[in-house]
């Protein structure tokens, strides 16, 4: 299973540290919405340069124009950008284009998708690919979240998946556990005292 560290941070400078401490122990980083928002797609460019052994993943979520902000952001260095389950399937179809375009890849974000394996199967015909069984940060703060949902969900889409939703090293071998293909990790390595520690403690709780 890969590791993929989502820097949710708000500046290139900031990243750059975060992925310089974490980037021997992940496999992807990933740039969070916020930080695109923030630094532009020039960031997305700085992470890439710096780091051109590991896959650079651009969290846009996008929700329309798919074939637009996906080429744009594969121009910058993305190797991986998302797209939100939400959207309708041409803005999906659109993205995919511009990934066969650059030689990349799309990943589906299904944050706030209600059946999310069902979703997950469709869009995976539509050329994802893999997708993102997703609880966001405000999901986790809701009363009476819990997690399990998001692996049994994953387990029961029969496609290749992701996990994001406040995964840290007690629940990322569940993570794997459950087949997923990533684990995504964002507060549990940028929010501890020693960023390339956390992610080396989540490294070493799974197996390649
Ligand atoms: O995309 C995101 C929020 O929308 C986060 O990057 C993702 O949820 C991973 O961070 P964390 O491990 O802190 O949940």
């Amino acid at each position: 299973m890969k590791l993929q560290f989502a820097m949710d941070t708000l500046t290139t400078e900031a990243a750059l540290e975060l992925a310089a401490a974490a980037a021997p122990h992940v496999d992807i980083l990933e740039l969070g919405t916020p930080l695109i928002k923030s630094a532009g797609l020039s960031a997305v460019t700085a992470i890439k340069e710096a780091h051109p052994d590991k896959i650079v993943f651009a969290d846009l979520k996008t929700m329309d124009a798919g074939e637009l902000e996906a080429d744009m952001t594969f121009a910058a260095g993305a190797d991986l950008v998302t797209v939100l389950g939400t959207a309708g399937d041409s803005t999906i179809v659109g993205a995919v284009t511009a990934a066969k375009k650059h030689g990349k890849g799309v990943v589906v974000d299904l944050i706030g998708v209600a059946d999310k394996p069902k979703r997950a199967k469709e869009v995976v015909a539509l050329g994802a690919e893999f997708v993102e069984m997703h609880a966001g940060l405000d999901e986790q703060a809701e009363e009476g979240f819990t997690f399990s949902t998001l692996l049994r969900d994953g387990e029961a889409s029969g496609v290749p998946f992701s996990v994001a939703g406040g995964i840290n090293v007690s629940t990322i071998v569940a993570v794997q556990q459950s087949g997923a293909q990533v684990a995504v990790a964002g507060g549990a390595i940028y929010g501890a005292d020693d960023v390339g520690a956390a992610a080396a403690e989540l490294r070493a709780a799974i197996t390649d």
